[in-house]
């Protein structure tokens, strides 16, 4: 197979948002578990508005706690977290803030419109507008036709495409993304990659965040990778991928890709071989 060159994809390199505002601010941040397990030691990072960054690192390396600390689901032992100006619970308490899981963890018993609107219907939301936001919502992600289907007719990946729907329906700032497509194959993976970075870059200021295990996908839709480093979890490395948007298909095939997974790859090599 020939591998096209940069100038047939148009692929160039994207400058950094440097001057956009910091969304995430996380400032000397340890997390120690009341069982005496530091999860996570000393981290420090500045994430800005309209970033796509993965975390990467080798399994109990401190990935999610990160996660469930910018969404204040726990608090740091030490440290401090800046989110969207806030702290990380009045950014999750005004829907600024929202996940998706490597479960799509919908309601069996509801439809896929009522498992899509439910953050609306939690905060109060009438039912007119919760339908007409969540029809947009189901469109973003090409399940318009599903609205009145149970969870158990989608497929794998439809469902996990109903999580994304529900995650974006009140529109937040910030989506945390822990390895939502880890349970998928390899083709849907891909699909679903795609339509992610289209979403995201319709959604301007959407500053997305996501963990993952897979390098070829952190390089595919990152414009920053965070390795992390286990015991305790900490940052070894931020790689910045400068290529531009939409990164075609095409992208996958081309040295340059190449270059960065094998980039990251060693990087985590340093870390902990059982990460790849
Ligand atoms: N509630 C808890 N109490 C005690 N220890 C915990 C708790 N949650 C996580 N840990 C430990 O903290 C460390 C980091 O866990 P975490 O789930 O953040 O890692 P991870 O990188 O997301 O892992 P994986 O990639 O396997 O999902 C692990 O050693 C884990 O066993």
């Amino acid at each position: 197979m020939s591998v096209p060159d940069k100038q047939q994809l148009g692929i160039s390199p994207q400058l950094k948002p440097t001057n956009a505002p910091i969304v995430v601010k996380m400032s000397d941040v340890s997390k120690a578990y009341e069982n005496g397990k530091i999860a996570v030691g000393d981290v420090n990072l500045d994430i800005r508005q309209g970033e796509f960054i993965s975390f990467v690192g080798p399994s109990g390396c401190g990935k999610s706690t990160v996660f469930r600390m910018i969404a204040g689901l726990t608090r740091p032992s030490e440290g401090s977290i800046e989110v969207l100006g806030g702290t990380s619970l009045q950014a999750r308490e005004s829907n600024l803030v929202s996940f998706v899981f490597q479960d799509a963890t919908l309601m069996p018993w509801s439809s896929v419109m009522d498992n899509v609107t439910l953050p609306l219907k939690l905060k109060g939301v009438p039912a007119k507008l919760r339908q007409l936001e969540g029809s947009k919502a189901l469109e973003l992600v090409g399940l318009q036709d599903y609205a009145k289907a149970l969870p158990r007719q989608l497929s794998g990946g439809m469902k996990m495409r109903a999580s994304i729907a529900r995650a974006l329906v009140a529109q937040p700032k910030l989506l945390l993304m822990d390895e939502p497509f880890g349970a998928l194959d390899e083709m849907t993976r891909q699909t679903l990659q795609e339509e992610l970075l289209t979403i995201w870059q319709r959604e301007k200021d959407m500053t997305v965040l996501f963990v993952t295990h897979n390098v070829f996908e952190a390089v595919y839709l990152s414009t920053r990778i965070a390795v992390m480093t286990p015991s305790p979890g900490g940052i070894s490395q931020l790689v910045d991928v400068p290529f531009s948007y939409p990164r075609q298909e095409e992208f996958r095939a081309t040295a340059d890709f190449g270059d960065y997974v094998r980039q990251v790859s060693t990087a985590l090599h340093g870390t902990d071989r059982r990460a790849l």
